[in-house]
C-alpha cells in the first residue's frame, strides 16, 4: 500500500501559493525526482518524520550538519541552555571564544577565523579577504562545486543549479563574473594552462577538496597538490571550502586528511550543530586585513549567535571526545551501504559507479567513472529519480537530487542499514 502524503500535498498546495515554489531552498522541491516535497514534522536519532506520520530512515542528514543525527540530546541540552540566557546579544561572548580556539586547533590552515550565518556568507567574505589581501581580483573555481548563492560563484556551479540544469543563475550582472574563471574539476593540464595565462593576476583558486555538490567527487592524485604548489609560487591563494567536509571527514577536514594545507578555509554545517553558523579563516597575516584590523569590511548583525555557538561547540566537542574511531566506524557504515549497493546493482545489471569518502557517498547511474562534471552529468538521472521513489515508498530518504551526497551519522544502527540495504536491494529490481 502507498504512503499517505496528503498533508504534505495540502502544505505544499498552501505554500506555492506564498513562497516561489513553495521551498525555501531549491533542491527541496523534489522537481528532478517526481512529486511533491515532503513537509517535516520532526527527527529523532537517525529518523525523520513528515506530517503525515510517515517515518523515513534518513541520509540527508540537514544536507549534513547533523553527523549525531536528529535531536541528539547534547545539542538540544546546549540550546535549551543558551536560550535560557538570551538568544542574541549583538555583542562578543565567553563561548565564541572557546569555539574559535577549538577551530583553530582543529583544522590545519586556520590561525584565525571569524564567524557567521552561513556557508554562502563565509565564502563570499573569504574571496573578499583574498582580493583584499592580494590586491588582485581574479578567481578560478571549477565546474560543479558549490560555493553558496553569492553573485560571482554561480557559474556552472553545482547542487541546485546542477539540479535543474542551470548554467548560472539569471539576475546575476556580467561584470560580476567577469572576474571569475571556471574551470573542469580534477583537470590538471587545464589548472596548468590557465593559471600560466593569468601569472600575477589571481586572487584565489578556491575549490571543494573533496566535491560534493556535483555528488561526491574526490580530488584525482596531485591535483590539490598542483594547485598548492602553483599558488603558492605566484602569490595567489588557495582557499578549501570546507563547509561540507569540515569536521565531517576528519576533525581537521579534508585538508588534514589529504595532506594539503590552503591558506584560507571555509566551514559551515557540522560546526554550527544544526543550527545557523558558518565561518571563515585561515593564516593569521591573511585574516588580519579583515575589519576592525583591516581594510575588508564583513559584518553580521547574528554573527556569533549564543544558540549557533552553543550547539556546535557541543557537537565538535563530542567529535573530539570520540576521535578517529567515531569517523572509522561512520566510514564502515557507509562502506556497507556502498557495498550492498553495488551487490544489488550487479545482481540486476545496472551499471553504477560509485563515489565514496568518510560519511558521504553518491551513486551515479552510468558505466563512465565519474571525475569531474561532465562525467558526472553522464549519470541517468531519470534512474536515479525512480530509485529515490521507490526507497522514499519503503521509508528510506536520501537526497531528491543526483547532484548532491548521502550522510550517515553516528546515529543510523547497523539495524537501520540493513534495512535500508533490503530496501534498496528492493528498488533495483525496478530499475532495469
Ligand atoms: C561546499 C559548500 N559551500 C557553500 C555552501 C553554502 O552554504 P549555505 O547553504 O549554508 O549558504 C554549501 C551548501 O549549501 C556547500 O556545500
Ligand atoms: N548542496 C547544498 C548544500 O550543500 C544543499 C542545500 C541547499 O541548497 O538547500
Amino acid at each position: 500500500m502507498s504512503r499517505n502524503h496528503s498533508q504534505s500535498a495540502a502544505l505544499y498546495a498552501e505554500a506555492v501559493q506564498y513562497i516561489p515554489g513553495g521551498v525555501n531552498s531549491p533542491v527541496r522541491a523534489f522537481k528532478s525526482v517526481g512529486g511533491d516535497p515532503l513537509f517535516m514534522e520532526r527527527g529523532a536519532g537517525s529518523r525523520i518524520f513528515d506530517v503525515d506520520g510517515n517515518g523515513y530512515i534518513d541520509y540527508v542528514m540537514s544536507w549534513g550538519p547533523l553527523i549525531f543525527g536528529h535531536a541528539a540530546p547534547r545539542i538540544l541540552e546546549a540550546i535549551t541552555d543558551a536560550a535560557s540566557r538570551g538568544t542574541s546579544f549583538g555583542a562578543s561572548t565567553a563561548a565564541e571564544v572557546t569555539l574559535a580556539k577549538k577551530i583553530v586547533a582543529a583544522v590545519p590552515s586556520i590561525e584565525k577565523v571569524r564567524l557567521v550565518s552561513s556557508g554562502t556568507e563565509a565564502v563570499m567574505s573569504a574571496v573578499r579577504v583574498a582580493r583584499g589581501f592580494t590586491k588582485r581580483d581574479l578567481i578560478i573555481k571549477f565546474e560543479g562545486n558549490y560555493h553558496g548563492h553569492s553573485d560571482g560563484f554561480l557559474a556552472k556551479s553545482g547542487s541546485g543549479l546542477a539540479t535543474f540544469g542551470l548554467p548560472d543563475s539569471a539576475g546575476v550582472p556580467a561584470n560580476l563574473t567577469r572576474d571569475t574563471i571556471t574551470l573542469p574539476y580534477n583537470d590538471i593540464a587545464a589548472f596548468r594552462e590557465a593559471f600560466a595565462a593569468h601569472k600575477g593576476e589571481v586572487a584565489c583558486v578556491m575549490l571543494e577538496p573533496i566535491a560534493g555538490n556535483m555528488g561526491i567527487v574526490p580530488p584525482v592524485a596531485g591535483f590539490l597538490e598542483t594547485l598548492r604548489e602553483l599558488t603558492a609560487a605566484d602569490g595567489a591563494l588557495l582557499l578549501f571550502d570546507e563547509v561540507i567536509t569540515g569536521f565531517r571527514v576528519s576533525v581537521g577536514g579534508a585538508q588534514q586528511m589529504l595532506g594539503v594545507t590552503p591558506d584560507l578555509t571555509t566551514l559551515g554545517k557540522i560546526i554550527g550543530g544544526g543550527l545557523p553558523l558558518a565561518a571563515y579563516g585561515g593564516r593569521a597575516d591573511i585574516m588580519d586585513v579583515v575589519s576592525p584590523v583591516g581594510p575588508v569590511y564583513q559584518a553580521g548583525t547574528l554573527s556569533g549567535n549564543p544558540l549557533a555557538v552553543a550547539a556546535g561547540l557541543e557537537q565538535l566537542t563530542i567529535l573530539e571526545e570520540g576521535g578517529p574511531e567515531m569517523y572509522d566506524d561512520l566510514t564502515r557504515k557507509i562502506g556497507r551501504l556502498a557495498t550492498a549497493t553495488q551487490t544489488a546493482a550487479d545482481r540486476v545489471g545496472v551499471p553504477i559507479q560509485i563515489n565514496r569518502i568518510g560519511s558521504m557517498m553518491t551513486t551515479f547511474f552510468t558505466e563512465t567513472p565519474v571525475t569531474d562534471y561532465t562525467t558526472a552529468k553522464t549519470s541517468d538521472a531519470a534512474r536515479y529519480a525512480k530509485l529515490f521513489r521507490s526507497l522514499l515508498e519503503q521509508g528510506i530518504y536520501f537526497a531528491p537530487s543526483q547532484f548532491e551526497a548521502a550522510f550517515v551519522s553516528t546515529a543510523h544502527t547497523d539495524e537501520d542499514l540493513d534495512a535500508t540495504i533490503a530496501a534498496v536491494d528492493k528498488a533495483f529490481d525496478g530499475l532495469v
